[in-house]
């Protein structure tokens, strides 16, 4: 049995990549996924501007829904200040257990909980399993599918306060028209949107930023 395109991205940050040296594991997988193969990362440019609003930001606690490899993973927790903390959350376990090794790698997996599970039965959990209160910056970038029902369910739970700040990939590629119906049109968002390009391609798609009012 032949090995996986995370197993080969893991691969080549463990060849290329300089152990500890975050922004050194970051680059790796860019050339990889740009001269390579493609994956599934947010990628260098709409990468920036994750980079940007995260600095904005600058978040005690942050959740991000969808690992994968932990590209963003990594990427953000080099930007946070080391009592920060970022949670992670994926669903499946190949990624989940590529995503560890990555964050091993870039020597971020003191500011980072990665969890494994399905977001829906997890969410609810935050504030008893973690002591989450609320999250400063969420980086929506798991199954499109499930953004909308997400958000709701943070509301629910009382994960959002005011001034909290949803960051959503794929807004237009794949495209995630129910949530961004809703965060443009609801009183309790004010919504913005960062027009890019899908990760390493020239095809369009934006990151939607979403500030909570409470
Ligand atoms: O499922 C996804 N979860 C999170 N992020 C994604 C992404 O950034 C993509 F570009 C894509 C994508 C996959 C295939 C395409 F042809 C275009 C975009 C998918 C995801
Ligand atoms: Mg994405």
């Amino acid at each position: 049995t032949g090995s996986t395109r995370p197993e080969r991205i893991l691969a080549a940050v463990q060849r290329k990549a300089t152990k500890g040296d975050a922004r050194s594991v970051v680059n790796t997988i860019d050339q990889y996924c740009r001269y390579q193969e493609w994956a599934m990362n947010v990628g260098d440019e709409k990468g920036a501007i994750l980079d940007s609003i995260v600095c904005e930001v600058k978040p005690s606690v942050m959740l991000e829904l969808g690992t994968y490899c932990g590209y963003s993973t990594v990427r953000i927790a080099s930007m946070l200040p080391p009592n920060a903390r970022l949670l992670t959350l994926e669903f499946n376990p190949a990624y989940a257990a590529v995503a560890r090794q990555v964050i091993a790698w870039a020597g971020v997996e003191d500011k980072v909980v990665l969890i494994e599970g399905p977001s829906g039965d997890w969410i609810p959990k935050m504030k008893e399993e973690f002591g989450v209160t609320s999250f400063d910056l969420v980086f929506l970038d798991h199954w499109k599918d499930r953004y909308l029902p997400d958000t709701k369910l943070m509301e629910e739970c009382g994960l959002l306060r005011t001034g909290s700040i949803l960051l959503a990939d794929n807004v237009i590629c794949p495209g995630t028209p129910e949530y961004l119906e809703y965060v443009r049109g609801s009183p309790r968002y004010e919504s913005k949107y960062f027009r890019s390009h899908l990760e390493y391609t020239r095809v369009e798609d934006g990151l939607e930023k979403s500030v909570f009012l409470g």
